[in-house]
Formats: structure tokens, sequence, C-alpha cells
């Protein structure tokens, strides 16, 4: 018989029941036993919703407090020194602490999750590290699932993947040269699974579809002869790409079973099949990272060659990836209509979706017709659609000249002219954007969108906001001003809801760190902006202050990399579509007088395809979506754009070809080590380095951010240096913004006069 089988569940809740929670504990309102409980609760609804969608294989320990990455660490008792003695008890509060960081610790380092909008707390490693099993939680969750009559499949990262994803502290370290010792707490965990009744774990390994190095395949060997000596049996679970390269290796490891994501690859499944041998292989072939309903018969004719092959019994059918990536549940979308509504598959209908085709393989199709027949006439009904063809844009797009992807003139004469209309101080000082999104702005929109404060009040309430945003910057001594983005729920969603070919859920949140969500939009549709989406709040700005606003403005690529995307178009070409909507904005801005505008590029690096062959093609469309974007302006019109991710080494010359006249970074938790890609690639326009990582909320002193200044200014020249944030100030409070700020303006006044005193 073929199983129904899940990678992973949305832990958020459906509600988000799990992000409130953990924020009332944050703030002292609820105490660690009410969050527990809460989280017990949740893990035993998803068990039990799983159950009831037809799902056999169950997944546990795919629950988290803040990330499973995390968890791992603490699993292995490897915490930062500065978060306690690393033989010390990781209890809840400690974890959070190397989350989120304390007035005396700063935050371990978050990144992204592979080519998601995920991130995960870096592992750090250190020589002669110890690890321990210092953390029952994957076996205290499989013990819980008993009780209610379920032998799940525990969840844990793989080693390989756990080590490849740190970094090192000290600069002759390789984290696998440690893979020994994690080992050995991999062992005596899996031993412990076993000891309890798990019959099998799912290891997850997703950098099998990166490139990898001999040093990581040798590792791969050895890990796996260690893993499959005693504990349950593995099913090694790869996904976001193809094996690749890597499928002759992952195929020669000593585990039970392979789980292969068919919907980023469903070219590897022939070669899968041929050399899966003995082992299980676990078809992903729902899409884990989109909304679409599937193509079941397709899924169908995959799956039955699969079946053909190798018999029924070692075949699973499965999401592509865990289903982390997708909103929890359609039904509880009321305002979508229901033409929508019928293309689309949230986490909950995905299982469904899996849960039928593993019926069609045992019980034949006539089980489960109705349900594909309603299936299939719904991607008929969509791909028949008027609504997702708009003949305009196409004409439009095939009439943009080349040189509509440049600036008038080249970066060194743009600045010798801004320099003369800006007159800005050296290290000139700047927000990325947003201002705190406090409760009570959330809660006007949120009684504006009930119908409870009308468009008037509420409007009125959002120019206030903006007005002492305005006067709290001029007092604080900023340069360049930003507007505070209060009128917008989301960078990406509140221009998902003004462009035509986009539609927008109320439910639809996915976790994106911790306790933080986003609620992506779906593109399902040819993209067209009907009117202005910022002018008025960027003109109202500019009119309250002699300085410089900067017009804030999400690019075409986030815009792209952080929606759910149509999959009947190429992103190249939907990303070309947002961009000419988004080239249309920057004009009119320009028109309405804003000098400075800033297009966010926050997502680039995150759509960069994990196999570095598939690289080019990527940033050549992508930098060209934001050239087309960009360019329709004046010389004397100042582009900025801003990224928050920290690894720029491989995309260098994208990053400038992409010509924004500055460009802001996040670069504080890195201590500004990533400026050196800059220095070596000779960065030619300005940059502003981050110095105060916004994503913890400890306050950066003056000296410090000084520090991170100096450490810029020995590799960049100092008259390209800005003064700046990590990224925007949407998720601190203003207490500390304001002293952050005070310390950031002082930090830039110190780096004046000691650059004035040089000089
Ligand atoms: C910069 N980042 C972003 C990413 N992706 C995006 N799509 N957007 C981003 O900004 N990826 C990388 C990083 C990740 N960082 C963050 C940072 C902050 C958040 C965040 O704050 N998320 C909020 C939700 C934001 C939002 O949509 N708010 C809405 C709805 C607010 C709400 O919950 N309203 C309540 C009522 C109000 C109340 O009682 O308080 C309700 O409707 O029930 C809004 O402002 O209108 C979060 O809450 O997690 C995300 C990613
Ligand atoms: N302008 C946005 C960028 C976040 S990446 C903000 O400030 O929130
Ligand atoms: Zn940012």
């Amino acid at each position: 018989m073929t199983h129904a089988a899940n990678l992973g569940f949305p832990r958020i809740g459906a509600k988000r029941e799990l992000k409130k929670t953990m924020e009332s504990y944050w703030k002292n309102e609820i105490s660690r036993s009410e969050l527990e409980q809460v989280g017990l609760e949740l893990r035993r609804r998803h068990w039990h919703q799983q159950r009831e969608a037809g799902i056999g294989i169950i997944p546990s320990n795919d629950f988290s407090f803040y990330d499973q990455v995390l968890d791992m660490t603490a699993t292995l008792g490897a915490i930062p020194e500065r978060f306690g003695p690393a033989d010390g008890d990781i209890d809840l509060d400690i974890y959070f602490a190397m989350a989120r960081g304390t007035p005396e610790a700063p935050a371990m380092e978050m990144t992204k999750w592979f080519d998601t909008n995920y991130h995960y707390i870096v592992p750090e490693f250190t020589k002669g590290q110890h690890f321990r099993l210092a953390s029952n939680k994957a076996l205290d969750e499989f013990n819980e699932a008993k009780k209610i009559g379920l032998t799940t499949r525990p969840v844990l990262p793989g080693p390989v993947t756990w080590l490849s994803l740190g970094k090192a502290k000290e600069p002759d370290l390789d984290p696998l040269d440690l893979l020994e010792d994690v080992l050995s707490v991999y062992a005596e965990l899996l031993g412990k699974l076993k000891d309890a009744g798990a019959e099998w774990v799912q290891i997850d390994e997703p950098v099998l579809v990166l490139d990898l190095s001999d040093k990581q395949k040798e590792a791969f060997r050895t890990a796996m002869r260690a893993l499959s000596v005693s504990g349950p049996k593995i099913m090694l679970a790869t996904y976001f790409g193809k094996l690749g390269d890597n499928l002759s290796l992952a195929t020669s490891l000593p585990v039970d079973g392979l789980h292969v994501d068919l919907v980023r690859a469903p070219e590897q499944l022939d070669d899968v099949i041929a050399r899966i041998a003995d082992r299980h292989l676990s078809l992903g072939l729902v899409d884990g990272r989109n909304v679409w309903r599937s193509d079941l018969d397709t899924c169908l004719e995959q799956a039955e060659r699969a079946v053909k092959a190798i018999g029924a019994d070692r075949v699973e059918i499965a999401p592509s990836c865990s289903l982390l990536h997708v909103p929890v549940d359609l039904d509880q979308e009321k305002t979508l209509d229901d033409e929508l509504k019928s293309w689309l598959a949230f986490a909950r209908q995905k299982l469904g979706e899996v849960a039928g085709l593993a019926k069609a393989l045992n019980e034949g199709g006539e089980a489960v017709a109705a349900e594909f027949v309603a299936s299939a006439n719904a991607n008929r009904a969509r791909k028949a659609s008027p609504r997702i063809h708009n003949p305009a844009i196409a004409e439009r797009l095939s009439r943009v000249s080349p040189s509509a992807l440049n600036r008038q003139s080249p970066y060194a004469e743009r600045r010798a002219r801004q320099a003369q209309i800006f007159k800005l101080p050296a290290f000139p000082t700047t927000t990325i954007g947003s201002f705190p999104q406090t409760k009570e702005v959330r809660q006007a929109r949120a009684a504006n969108r009930r119908g409870d404060m009308d468009d008037q009040s509420y409007g009125a309430f959002l120019k206030a906001q903006t007005k002492g945003c305005i006067a709290y910057q001029e007092e604080a001594g900023l340069d360049v001003l930003v507007h505070g983005e209060f009128e917008r729920n989301d960078m990406v969603e509140y221009f998902g809801e003004q462009l035509e070919g986009f539609t927008f859920t109320r439910q639809g949140w996915v976790q994106s760190y911790g306790s933080r969500c986003v609620k992506p939009p779906i593109i399902f549709g040819d993209v067209t902006r009907p009117s202005p989406m910022t002018v008025g709040w960027s003109q109202y700005a500019q009119s309250l202050t002699s300085k410089p606003v900067k017009g804030m403005l999400t690019g075409p690529v986030t815009i792209l990399n952080w929606s759910f995307v149509r999959n009947d178009l190429p992103r190249s070409e939907t990303c070309r579509q947002i961009a000419l909507a988004i080239r249309d904005e920057v004009q009119d801005l320009e028109a309405a007088g804003i000098a400075m505008i800033q297009i966010d590029e926050a997502a680039l690096r995150e759509g960069l395809p994990l196999r570095q062959d598939d690289r080019p093609a990527y940033l050549d469309w992508a930098v060209g979506a934001f050239r087309l974007a960009a360019s329709g302006v004046r010389d004397e019109t100042q582009i900025h754009t801003h990224m928050c991710y920290s690894e720029f080494n491989d995309i260098m010359p994208a990053i400038a070809a992409m010509d924004a006249d500055v460009i802001s970074i996040e670069t504080s938790r890195s201590d500004m080590e990533l400026l050196d890609a800059f220095a070596e690639f000779e960065y030619p326009n300005e940059i502003g380095p981050g110095v105060w990582d916004i994503h913890s909320p400890r306050v950066p002193d003056a000296a410090g951010m000084e520090d991170l200044l100096k450490k810029a200014s020995r590799v960049i020249p100092a008259d390209r240096i800005w003064v700046n944030p990590d990224c925007g100030l949407k998720t601190r409070g203003w207490p500390e913004v304001k002293s952050s700020i005070a310390h950031l303006v002082t930090a830039a006044q110190a780096m004046r006069r000691a650059a004035s005193a040089a000089w």
C-alpha cells in the first residue's frame, strides 16, 4: 500500500495563535506554562488535522517556538558562550535569548532559509566545541503524539545541513571538522527515539540540492553510516531543487528512504527510480512553495510510474517540502471570490490532495473520481479565464527599448549633479523607510478594514502619524527623511493590493521569522497599475519639511519573490510586468517633486537559484527588471536601493549593475565583514552599511556604531558612506528607536569630526 506522508505542518496556527502567545510571553503578560500549553494545543490540533486529512505518515518535531535550526542547535547543546555556560540547562528563556538577544548578549545571526522568505538562526562554531544532548524536545513531542495514538515520524535537520548552514567564529575552523562529535549526539538522540517506538525519522538534508564540495560529500557518507547503525529507519529528505550531480551520492547512502522534490525538478523522477534500489521513495508531488491547486492527473501519472517500477509498498506521496511555506487553511478565506478560490490550495487542502493521490493508487481512480474531476475542471477554467490575460501589457512590453534600462548619464556625472542639489554632510544619516508599526497603527487599520473607522478618519490618523514622524526626524537631526510607511500593512502586500492581476488573503499568514509573519499576495494574472500608489503620501511628507524625503517603493524582484506567483507564465515575464508598473510610479514620484526615491530589493538575493549554473540567467532578468523600474528619471533624481541580507560576495557584479546611486545593506550582525566584498569589487556608488541590528530589541550604543563606521571606512572611501540601520524600524518600539537614532546621529557626527580633522 502507498502511504500519504507529510514533511512538516505550519506551526504558527491558522489564526497566528503561536505568534500572539509568544509575543505575550515576551512582554511578561503570560507565564511560561501558559505559553507551553498553547504550543501543546497547536501540536495536537495539527496532528488531528493531518490524520483527518488522510495522512498516514505524520511528522513530529516540526513544531518550534522560534526556528527548527535553532531547535537543533539547542538539542546539540551548541550554546554560544555569551548566553551561559556550555554545560548549563537550555530552557526556553535561554533559547529566546539566543534568537532575540538580550541587553548584554547580541542575538545570533539570522539568515534566509535557502530560497525562501523564512529565516533561520545561524549556528555558531568554535574550535574544540563540546556537543551534548541538551534538549529532549524531539523525544518529548514524539511521546506527546503517542499519547493521542499516533506514531509520528520525527523530523530533524540533518547534521551536514546543520553544519553547512552554520558559521565558524574562528578563521581557520571548518564547521565540518566538528562532524564526528555532532554525530555522536545525533546517534544518542536517534537511539532514544527508537527506544520510544519511532520506526522512522525524517532527516532533512536540503543541502543535497546545492553544489557540494568533496568534503561535504564525504561528510554525507560518514554521517549516514553513523546514523544508520542503531536508530530508526531514515527517510532522507531533499527539497527545493534537483539532486542533479548529487543523485549518485544520495542513492549510495545507507538510508532506508529518499524524498525528492518533483515540483521543482519533475525531470529527475526516472533517474531517481533507476537508482533507488531497495529504498523507499517519497515523491514530493504537491507544491509546498506555492498556493495553486495541483494538476492531480499529472501527479498520478508520475506516482504510477514509481509504483510500477518499485512497487506500491515502497512509494510515499508527499508535498514537495514542509508546508511551513504556505498558509494553513483556504477555508478561512471568506472574501476571496469563488472563482479564484477554486484555483487554490493551502496546507490543509494540499494534504487532501496528497491523501487523494495515495487513495487513487491504493483503491483505483473511481475512489476519488469526484475530487479529480473537480480539480481538473478548476484548473481548466483557470487556464481559460479572461481574468488572467491582458494583451495590452504584452504589447507595451514588446515596445520597451533597451535604452529604457539605462539612466541618462553614468554614475560619476549623476553623483556630481546630485551633490550640488542635496548638499549633504559627510556620513549622511537616514533610515530605511518604516517607523514603528505600533499597536495603535495596526488597530486603526484593522478598524478601518472592519468598517469601524471611516476612510476620512483613518486618513487623518495616518497623516498625523506621518507628520509626527517627520517632526521627530528633523528634531533627531537626520539628514534624509522618510515618511514612515504607516499606511502600509507590509511592503509587498501594500503594493499587491493596489495592482491589477494580484489578489490577497485575509488569513493567509506564513511565518517569516520567530513570531513575525507575512501574508504574501497572490499573482494570478497580468499585472498593471491602475493609478499611483504612493505619490500622495510622499508628497504630503515632503510638504512638511525642507529636508529631502525619500519616496519609498518596493522593487519588482522583491514583489515577485515575496508573492505567490502564477505558474502559467515564466517568472521573468511577470517580473517585467511589475517593473513597468513600478517605473510608472517612479516617474510619477519624480513629477510630484520627490527628488530621492528608494526602490527596495530586499529579496533580490533570495530568488537567486540554488545552483551556480542557473544564476546568471536569473541575475540577468532580475537586474534588468530593477533597471527598467529605476531608469526613467533625470540624472538629478537620486535612486536608492536597499537589501537586507548579508551575503553579497557571489552577486557583486549584479549589485553594481543595478546602478543605484545609493545602496543600504544589512551588515551589523556580521560586523561589517561583508563590506569586504564591496571593497574587493571596488563598488563604485554610495553605500549605507547598516550599523544597527534592528532584528533585536537591543539598543546599540554610539561607540559601537562609530566602531562599525570606522571599520567600514577602512574598506570603503569615506565620502561614499551613509549612516543608517540595517533595515526598516517597523518591528521596533518608539523608545528603542529614539535612543538608537540619537546614538546613530552621534556616531555620524563623531565620524564627521574625525574626517574634518584628518582632511
Ligand atoms: C523585511 N521583511 C519582510 C519580508 N517579507 C515581507 N513580505 N515583508 C517584509 O517586510 N521578508 C524579510 C523581512 C522579514 N521581516 C518581517 C518583519 C516584520 C514582519 C511583521 O511585522 N509582520 C507582522 C504582520 C504585518 C502585517 O501584515 N500587518 C497587518 C495586519 C496586522 C494585524 O495583525 N492586525 C490585527 C489587528 C491589530 C491588532 O490588534 O494589533 C488583526 O488583523 O487581527 C497590518 O498592519 O495591517 C506580524 O504581525 O507578524 C514581517 C516580516
Ligand atoms: N522600506 C522597508 C524595507 C524593508 S526591507 C522598511 O523600511 O520596512
Ligand atoms: Zn530591509
